[in-house]
């Protein structure tokens, strides 16, 4: 092991030493609709050229396994006709209406947005929306968004009925599925929720048929005055510049893995696994760092957590720098305790500073990930919902212990992959800060997930250099002594009894 000596930034396994995708991948087959995939292009794709939509001509679908789509025949709103008779009307229509207006100003936006969104007239503020474009941006650049930008964001958002031509299956609590979108298909959901074209998702009512899900609709980016709401809309417009200047070519999968037969999990304290390789540092970044590895999201149960609102931490920066992963909210119930999320291929197109109140935009990223033969970005992100402990001394107890070993396991579990083809597991301070959890523990417990999924692991504590020592010496003892993962949940059980 090195030296105790202060100046080192990282321990352990040098990260050219860890397991990285395309590099150690099996390679793929051909992509095909199956039982647990739901494709929503050809798979058949032609050289550079954008996905086809599958199928051909747009299929309606209005019911409570599948996305209400805003351009959806069913989707109406009621109508006092001069006779004073009740007539019902579309909905689509009325959007398409307003959103073909002239809008040469965010007020514009604003009346247009409202038009068909009527109930929220007195609810929903604009007013970052307004300073964004009056106080942020200068007079040209506000006019040239308002002159080319927003019209091709209405023209993509218009489009949605050429371009989703079947409705997004709903993933579900305690399913195991995948869907699979082209990145066109994305920008143009992207859109709608920008314009907040989404039916029934705004209610906030408990009862209401979408209170399990995360709000999709962007009213909630566009209200307030923190300057966090200004940078995240730096991050949202640049990447509707991006795929409006060029529609992307490439596709993403959602994931949805919920391990429900408790005898998948491992029995911990007979486990006889060891711990793996390490890699601890405490300066870089998962989503640089760890190109190619399994990415952490350090994920609300409600996917995205506070993206389109205050949150401004390591998940949300995550969908705000690859904003794709915001559509994950349309369709991804709450996560149990049993289930995580992963995304494969989403793309980066932001660079970025900081956190919290520190987080800004610093510009457009050009992604060069290498995509794999189904169309995706070679980036695997997994969203695990850690536990939120108000009093520090919850986690300690044996049932929370074994509900995060067992998040982890279902995160990091690639059972079906040989151990030489699955990447090491890039990770952090997980459930830590404003979770409530204590990152020696949490450490520890991602090491054991780690060690029973035979995955390496890269750390990063993320300029914590006295917990960077710390869990490299940890490690070197598990290794030394080449203690279990059962020995270690028996310790932690006696260890916690004295609680
Ligand atoms: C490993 N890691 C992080 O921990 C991280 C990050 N961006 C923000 N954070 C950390 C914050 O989300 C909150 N942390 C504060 C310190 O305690 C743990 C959580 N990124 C990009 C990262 O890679």
């Amino acid at each position: 092991t090195q030296p105790m000596s202060e100046n080192n930034v990282w321990f352990g396994t040098p990260l050219s030493q860890l397991k990285r995708a395309p590099q150690c991948s099996s390679c793929l087959g051909q992509l095909q609709p199956e039982r647990h995939f739901k494709i929503l292009f050809k798979p058949k794709f032609t050289d550079g050229s954008i996905p086809k939509p599958f199928p051909d001509n747009y299929q309606d679908r209005w019911d409570s396994n599948h996305v209400r789509m805003p351009c959806s025949s069913e989707n109406l709103y009621p109508v006092e006709a001069e006779s004073g008779k009740k007539e019902v009307k579309s909905r689509w229509e009325l959007i398409q209406s307003s959103l073909l207006h002239v809008l040469s100003s965010s007020v514009d936006l604003e009346e247009s947005i409202l038009h068909y969104n009527t109930r929220y007239n007195k609810r929903w503020n604009f007013e970052a929306l307004h300073h964004y474009f009056t106080e942020v941006l200068d007079r040209e650049e506000s006019s040239y968004f308002f002159a080319s930008v927003l019209p091709g964001m209405v023209q993509l958002a218009l489009e949605l009925p050429n371009i989703c031509t079947q409705p997004i299956p709903l993933l579900k609590q305690n399913i195991n599925q995948t869907i699979f979108l082209s990145q066109q298909q994305l920008a143009s959901l992207l859109a709608n929720a920008f314009f907040c074209t989404f039916p029934r998702r705004n209610a906030q009512q408990k009862k209401s048929e979408y209170a399990a899900y995360p709000d999709i609709n962007f009213n909630r980016l566009f209200d307030g005055r923190s300057a966090r709401k200004q940078e995240k809309l730096k991050c949202i417009i640049n990447y509707f510049r991006r795929v409006i200047t060029k529609t992307p070519c490439g596709t993403v999968s959602f994931t949805r893995r919920s391990i429900h037969s408790a005898d998948t999990y491992p029995n911990w304290e007979q486990s006889q696994a060891k711990f793996g390789k390490l890699h601890v540092s405490s300066v870089g970044k998962i989503e640089t760092e760890g190109t190619g590895m399994l990415q952490l999201d350090f994920a609300n149960s409600s996917v995205g957590g506070g993206v389109l609102g205050q949150g401004c931490v390591q998940e949300e920066i995550r969908f705000l720098i690859c904003p794709e992963l915001i559509v994950s909210r349309l369709f991804t119930e709450v996560l149990g305790k049993h289930e995580c999320l992963i995304i494969k291929g989403a793309e980066q197109y932001n660079s970025y500073s900081g956190y919290a109140n520190s987080f800004r935009w610093t510009g457009n990223h050009a992604d060069k990930t290498p995509r794999d033969k189904w169309r995706r970005r070679e980036t695997e992100i997994v969203a695990l919902d850690a536990l939120h402990f108000r009093q520090a001394e919850q986690q300690y107890q044996p049932e929370k212990m074994k509900r995060e070993l067992n998040k982890a396991f279902c995160g990091f579990n690639e059972n079906d992959k040989p151990e030489a083809h699955v990447p090491a597991v890039a990770t952090g301070n997980w459930g830590c800060g404003a979770f409530g959890g204590n990152p020696r523990l949490k450490a520890l417990i991602q090491l054991m997930a780690a060690a029973e999924t035979k995955r390496d692991v890269a750390y990063f504590t993320f300029h914590d250099k006295t917990l960077c020592q710390d869990i490299h010496n940890m490690h070197v003892f598990l290794q030394s002594q080449e203690v279990s993962v059962g020995w270690c949940k028996h310790a932690m059980k006696q260890a916690t009894s004295l609680y």
